[in-house]
Formats: structure tokens, C-alpha cells, sequence
């Protein structure tokens, strides 16, 4: 059975294979312990995308598993070392730039503090997501974190794309 594909703008495109992404959801937990804010970041300059807010990370690389990714990933942009992750969604996303699958895990546990190594902003964020534009692929995180948390108000507040 083909996988579902969610389309980033509407266009239909013909079938690419697609590129392995892992995608870290760094969770804080409040004092009953709960799920609680979570760390958006903003597309560097130069990106495609660039200052769209998304979940940190990045591609695999050759041989890596998703996990080992993400520690290199997180490492690079953010200078945190991600000491567990735990696996949580996975979906594939088409972009007029790339068709990708997206690893999405949880991570709760990390060393260091975060630094912004690529020129790119943070925010901890709960719902509805301030910081914008959101990125396609980050909508869906939004709606499952929503289902989770039985949340039932808006996802994220609508912001302009920034000026090209
Ligand atoms: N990091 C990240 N990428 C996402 C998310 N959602 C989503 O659709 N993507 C897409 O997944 C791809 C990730 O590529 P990237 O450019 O961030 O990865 P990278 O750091 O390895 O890039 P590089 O090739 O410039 O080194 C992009 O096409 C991006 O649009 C998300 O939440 N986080």
C-alpha cells in the first residue's frame, strides 16, 4: 500500500522518492509532570523557507538512523546534546523543493544550553503557536499535539510570510 502524502501548496506532483528528515519535539514538563511547552525554531537565512518556524533538525545522512541524526542535527544547530529520543509520527510532506518523510520524535531529555548556531530564532511555545509563519510540515505536529492535549481552540495564530 502507498504511504499518504500530504501536499505542502496544493500541487499535485509526480511521485519523487523521498528524503529522510528527523525531526526533534523538545518537550518541557510542568509540575504535575505533564507535557507542556515545546521548542520551535526559525528557518536560517538562506534556507528554503527561510524564517518559516519549524521543529529543529535535518536530514539523515548516509548510514545514520534516525536517532543518531537528530543528535547531529541538534548538535550543529542548537549545541545541545539530545541524550534519548523517543519515536512518535512519521508523515510524507511534497514540496515544490523536495519530497520528504519526516521522523518526528520526542525528546525530553538533552544537555547544554540552547544556542541559536545558524542564525536562526527560538521560541517555547504552547498552543496556539505564536511565532510565524509556520511552516506546511509543522501544521500537522500542531493538530496531533492539539488531539494529545485535548486542545480545542486555534493551532496557531495566522502571521505573513516574511518579505522575499
Ligand atoms: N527541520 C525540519 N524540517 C522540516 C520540518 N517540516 C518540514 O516539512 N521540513 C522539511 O524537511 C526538510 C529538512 O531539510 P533542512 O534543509 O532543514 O535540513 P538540513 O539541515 O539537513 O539541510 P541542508 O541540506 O541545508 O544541510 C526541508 O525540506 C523542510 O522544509 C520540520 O519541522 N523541521
Amino acid at each position: 500500500m502507498s504511504e499518504a502524502v500530504l501536499s505542502a501548496d496544493g500541487v499535485a506532483r509526480a511521485e519523487r522518492p523521498p528524503v529522510d528528515v528527523a525531526v526533534g519535539v523538545l518537550l518541557q514538563r510542568d509540575a504535575l509532570g505533564q507535557e507542556h511547552a515545546f521548542l520551535l525554531t526559525s528557518r536560517p537565512p538562506g534556507k528554503v523557507y527561510a524564517g518559516y518556524w519549524e521543529f529543529p533538525g535535518g536530514k539523515l545522512e548516509a548510514g545514520e538512523s534516525v536517532h543518531q541524526a537528530l543528535v547531529r542535527e541538534l548538535q550543529e544547530e542548537l549545541g545541545i546534546t539530545v541524550l534519548a529520543s523517543q519515536p512518535w509520527r512519521e508523515m510524507v510532506m511534497d514540496y515544490a523543493h523536495a519530497r520528504v518523510r519526516l521522523h518526528f520524535r520526542k525528546v525530553h531529555d538533552w544537555q547544554g544550553e540552547l544556542q541559536m548556531r545558524e542564525g536562526q530564532q527560538m521560541a517555547w511555545e504552547q498552543l496556539p503557536v505564536h511565532s510565524g509563519p509556520v511552516l506546511p510540515g509543522t501544521i500537522p505536529v500542531l493538530e496531533w499535539l492539539a488531539q494529545e492535549r485535548g486542545h480545542a481552540g486555534p493551532r496557531f495564530i495566522p502571521v505573513d510570510p516574511p518579505a522575499a
